[in-house]
């Protein structure tokens, strides 16, 4: 028996979808379906073959579904970014919903593996409320000073340990950056973005604040973030602002893509007992999270003295060799690229990284 559009339309219909239908042929039990998706992300993909898949099967029990599922760039998501950052290929925004989470750790130890793994990285320290990168690269002197480019003034980063950093904290003292607000606040960032000479950068990793703000807008209208990180602790009351920094991220008008969530501080195992795992905020919270609302998870990192030291001393922990932390923040890096590799691989050339290969390796710019 052949099915009618009219009963496709339906079944697309109770699943909310029936508007990224492209094509629909009937031809006996085969039904060719074009639908197109608005998320790029290969998981997202998934799971909506899947729900068509049982969908069919249980409306239209006898149809043979052959099911195109393509991509379609939101128009609304271009409008809002501003124009491709010269040289730079990918935009990674750190982000947490809550304060002190681990967020700023995270960023610098990630823009080290990403450098460990022979990616040209920057660094924008975009947390006007704290700005911690000058501690933590141990650059607090360093002065952003300007340089000629094609007859423009540009800011040149400071660089530490082959990272090319900005960071409020060069420009105004601490306690002077923690009252800059809505406007000015953006302005400055703005301008560190748009008037520094990163030259060229595989990642630019951005530390966002805490929270969901104005600054985060600003930046999403600045540039394109090719994706953001979610840092969390497994605890409840930060996991719930997680979910929310992910659900700003995947807003209709901004429609950043989450690369995946980092659970920090996910165990404490004392030097004493090195086989015991305390759970102190609570056991894989944020791993449960990322399965619940379809994001990936990118792993999770324990709560060691070293990583605090290293960060007060001005060394990330990512920077030792061949230890538990720098493998720990080193897997977290490379899921995160392999992440961005799967989402940069589905969208059009225009927009497309070339990023070759894998973790460990090269982009195609250090060829
Ligand atoms: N895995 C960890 N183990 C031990 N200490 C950690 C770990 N991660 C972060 N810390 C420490 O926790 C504190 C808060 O970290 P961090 O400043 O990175 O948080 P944040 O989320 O960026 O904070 P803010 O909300 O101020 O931006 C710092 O003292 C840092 O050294």
């Amino acid at each position: 028996m052949a099915y009618t559009r009219d009963q496709i339309y339906q079944v697309l219909e109770e699943l909310g979808i029936r508007n990224w239908m492209r094509n629909a042929q009937v031809m006996g039990n085969d039904i060719h379906l074009d639908i197109v998706s608005p998320s790029p992300a290969m998981h997202e993909r998934k799971r909506l073959e899947v729900a068509l898949k049982n969908a069919f099967k249980e409306n239209l029990p006898e149809a043979n579904l052959k099911l195109n599922i393509t991509v379609e760039a939101e128009p609304k998501a271009q409008e809002i970014k501003g124009s491709d950052l010269p040289g730079v290929k990918n935009i990674i925004a750190v982000a947490s919903g809550k304060g002190g989470v681990g967020k700023s750790t995270v960023s610098s130890n990630l823009a080290i593996s990403l450098s460990k793994m022979g990616f040209k990285v920057g660094l924008l320290d975009a947390d006007i409320y704290g700005p911690s990168m000058p501690i933590m690269f141990d650059c607090e002197d360093g002065r952003p000073y300007s340089v000629e480019v094609n007859g423009k003034t540009k800011i040149k980063p400071v660089e530490s340990y082959g990272i090319k950093i900005l960071s409020i904290g060069f420009f105004a003292d601490t306690d002077q950056a923690i009252v800059w607000r809505g406007p000015m606040a953006a302005k400055a960032l703005n301008q560190m973005i748009r008037d520094a000479h990163w030259g060229d950068l595989d990642f630019l990793v951005i530390d966002l604040p805490p929270g969901t703000g104005d600054i985060h807008l600003s930046i999403v209208q600045q540039v394109p973030i090719t994706g953001a990180v979610v840092v969390s602790t497994p605890q409840n009351i930060a996991l719930a602002d997680a979910k929310k920094g992910v659900g700003m991220f995947q807003m209709e008008a901004i429609n950043v893509p989450v690369l995946g969530i980092v659970e920090n501080m996910a165990y404490f195992t004392p030097e004493e007992l090195p086989n015991n795992k305390y759970y102190i905020f609570g056991q894989n919270g944020a791993k449960n999270l990322a399965d619940q609302i379809g994001v990936p998870f990118l792993g999770e990192i324990p709560i060691v003295q070293s990583i605090r030291e290293a960060a007060d001393v001005g060394r990330p922990a990512a920077l030792q060799e061949d230890t538990v932390v720098s493998e720990v923040y080193m897997n977290i890096a490379r899921n995160a690229v392999a992440s961005l590799v799967e989402r940069n691989n589905t969208l059009p050339p225009t927009e497309a990284v070339r990023i070759t290969t894998m973790a460990g390796c090269s982009s195609n710019n250090n060829k």
